[in-house]
């Protein structure tokens, strides 16, 4: 794209494609409709100015404006060239190709034809021409409730056709991006019901339809039918969809609500208003004044975004930093298409195409804050769940801890013929304990217990805090004799242990009721209907037998056990 000739005529020998601003010339109408004569009267009257950027840009809801672009072959080869104006929102263009006063075409377009009936089938304004030798004034009158913003290019056709194919990898590449990152968040929202991933496929699905809708993709397809009205405020709806439905991810994602109640009310506030706003705009059929909510909310979004991201910074809240990364670059990237469309920076395919950059590479950054969020919550869920399932004195499996393992042992140990022994070990006199000496020497001596416990069992065996002063044991690979023998070292090692109280330290002993597998004689079960409950019902007996008979001794499971049928 060449620098343009201060000259405003433009010269087609050796052109291939430049925007045309700075060439054209305009006003806008005041009130009555111009035919093409008056308004090529209005350019020849009194000079009006010639654009100063690349996209001329008047604002929201302005008048009807005319442009006038001058053209010059100087050779003797015709010369194919085509006409573009490269916003697809405008509502009518038409376009009057002028010789030597007289007509030679017009090309009637806009966003309020569908593409079919269009000069071009083309999201955008466009058509081609052939020039002859010689001057051709070319006047344009756009009309639009929309930004008015209009970029004009002219390209040789080759030159065109080139564009259009790179646009094409441009647009398949980031809304294929887009519409894969979407999909997958719906589908990882459907699989896990985390809101935050529905959220974001919302949002990132809002975008996309928000896009195809002004490009008139969607108009094209669906809404062919239902006029220029209706698109014009699908466009307005749409646009607002995944504003609305991104302020509520982000809000979710960075948990807002706990460390900044206000912040968080105005992003919700902001969610009702604006719509609400835009809506009882369409009831009063005020297109321009939805518009306008609509845009105020499109950038109210964008900066809403990166407050919440530097709210959440200040909270130390995870992944805060690569969301202010993500927001403050798609932020920039709206702003420089924005300015862009509106004629302050120079509008080429990068400056105009920004925005769509800006929002992939937001939504990877977010898929990745997602992902990490995602790791975040599982890594809690295991150590809440290692909190669930351990005593906090003892730092031992509580009942709850203990359950699902054992029960999984145990029937390991049923499916492979093997034997497993079940040991109740319980604290004798402890109540004494913390009468004399206290409920903290009780816990010592508790703690301790635990300790020594956790010290003698194997990496296999299983160990819980059954009760208060109560522990249970779940020996795999062990017969009932060989618990026996295991519980009767676990009394002598337990019994040497001293606590420290006030004055003195004390010891303690224990008794312990064994029941092994192996030893049918407990339900009169075969060992395949024995259940795990049933030998600590059993381990219950014996521990009890171990109390009555005199305290401090281990004893196994005998005939008296209450699953033994009474002869
Ligand atoms: N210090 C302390 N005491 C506890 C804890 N849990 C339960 N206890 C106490 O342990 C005592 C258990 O008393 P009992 O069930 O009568 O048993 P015992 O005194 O050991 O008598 P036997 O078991 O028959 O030898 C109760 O006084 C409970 O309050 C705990 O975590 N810390």
């Amino acid at each position: 794209c060449s620098k343009p000739p201060s000259d405003s005529v433009v010269d087609l020998s050796n052109f291939e494609h430049r925007m045309m601003g700075q060439h054209t010339r305009y006003f806008q109408e005041q009130g009555t409709v111009l035919s093409w004569q008056q308004a090529a009267n209005t350019f020849a009257d009194s000079p009006q100015p010639l654009g100063r950027s690349e996209s001329i840009a008047l604002g929201i809801g302005t008048d009807p404006v005319w442009l006038h672009l001058q053209l010059n072959n100087p050779d003797e080869t015709h010369k194919a060239m085509r006409l573009a104006i490269k916003t697809p929102w405008l509502d009518v263009i038409d376009s009057y190709l002028v010789q030597h006063g007289q007509l030679i075409r017009h090309v009637n377009g806009g966003d309020h034809l569908a593409f079919h009936q269009r000069p071009m089938a083309h999201e955008n304004f466009a058509f081609e021409h052939t020039f002859a030798t010689g001057k051709t004034d070319i006047y344009v009158r756009v009309e639009s409730l929309g930004p008015m913003a209009i970029p004009l290019e002219l390209s040789r056709i080759d030159q065109a056709h080139q564009l259009d194919a790179g646009n094409a990898y441009r647009y398949g590449l980031l809304y294929g991006m887009l519409l894969a990152l979407s999909l997958y968040n719906l589908l990882l929202y459907i699989i896990t019901r985390e809101k935050e991933f529905g959220l974001y496929s919302l949002y990132l699905a809002g975008f996309m339809i928000n896009s195809l809708s002004y490009t008139g993709q969607l108009h094209e397809v669906i809404t062919a039918d239902l006029g220029v009205h209706f698109q014009d405020w699908l466009d307005c709806f749409l646009m607002i969809t995944y504003s609305v439905a991104g302020l509520h991810f982000a809000r979710s994602l960075l948990k807002t609500k706990s460390y900044a109640p206000r912040l968080d009310k105005i992003v919700i506030w902001t969610t009702i208003v604006f719509p609400v706003g835009i809506l009882l705009g369409a009831l009063a059929n005020q297109l321009v004044f939805s518009l306008v909510l609509s845009f105020m909310l499109n950038s109210g979004f964008a900066a809403l975004f990166v407050v919440m991201g530097i709210r959440a910074k200040q909270a130390q809240v995870d992944s805060a930093l690569l969301f202010i990364v993500a927001s403050v670059t798609a932020a920039c990237c709206i702003g420089i298409s924005t300015m862009a469309v509106a004629g302050i920076v120079p509008y080429n395919v990068y400056t105009f195409q920004a925005i769509e950059v800006g929002m992939v590479f937001e939504a990877i950054m977010l898929a990745v804050v997602l992902a990490k969020r995602f790791n975040l919550v599982q890594q809690n869920l295991v150590v809440a769940k290692r909190y669930a399932d351990t005593d906090p004195l003892t730092n031992v499996n509580n009942r709850r801890g203990f359950q699902r393992p054992a029960e999984v042992m145990f029937n390991k140990a049923v499916d492979s013929n093997g034997d497993i022994a079940v040991l109740l070990i319980d604290i004798d006199n402890f109540k004494q304990v913390n009468d004399q000496y206290g409920h903290t020497v009780g816990d010592q001596v508790i703690q301790k217990a635990a300790h020594r416990l956790a010290q003698s069992a194997r990496k296999t065996d299983l160990i819980a805090r059954w009760g208060g002063e109560e522990f249970i044991m779940l020996l795999d690979n062990t017969s009932q004799k060989e618990g026996r023998n295991f519980a009767e070292r676990i009394r002598l090692s337990l019994a040497e242990l001293r606590c420290k109280t006030s004055k003195d330290s004390i010891n303690f002993t224990v008794s312990i009721g064994v029941a092994g597998s192996n030893q049918r004689v407990c339900a009169e079960k075969n060992l395949d209907e024995l259940t795990l409950a049933d030998l600590i019902k059993c381990a219950d007996a014996a521990l009890y037998e171990a109390k009555n008979s005199g305290r401090n001794k281990v004893v196994e499971l005998c005939g008296d056990c209450p699953f033994t049928e009474p002869s």
